[in-house]
């Protein structure tokens, strides 16, 4: 019984790593030219370890929770532990 509990648990963590690794996919493909600079210097900066700040601003509407919502996507595709802390419009991710 504990098996198929296990399975079960299994089937549906690999169906939400599948859905994620889609999204993130779709997200990347969506950013335009100034998203996709930014999106490309931060991954850089977590998957080189190199524990950099980075400040995103721009009008409202110009993208950046869309950015936001690459970066995440892709992290969690890729199992990675992404916390968001938001204050007063400035977000920071760890
Ligand atoms: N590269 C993109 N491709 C498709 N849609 C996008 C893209 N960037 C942003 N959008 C869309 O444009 C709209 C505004 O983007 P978003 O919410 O990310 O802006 P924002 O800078 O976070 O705005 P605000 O500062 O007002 O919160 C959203 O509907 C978002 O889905």
């Amino acid at each position: 019984m504990q098996d198929a509990g296990n399975r079960l648990l299994l089937e549906e963590q690999h169906h939400a790593l599948k859905s994620t690794i889609q999204e993130a996919q779709d997200l990347k493909q969506g950013l335009n030219v100034e998203q996709r600079d930014v999106y490309d210097k931060i991954l850089d900066a977590v998957y080189h370890n190199i524990g950099q700040s980075f400040f995103v601003y721009g009008s409202g509407g110009t993208g950046k929770t869309y950015l936001w919502r690459a970066l995440t996507s892709k992290l969690h595709s890729q199992n990675n532990i992404v916390l968001v802390v938001t204050s007063s419009g400035i977000a920071h991710f760890y």
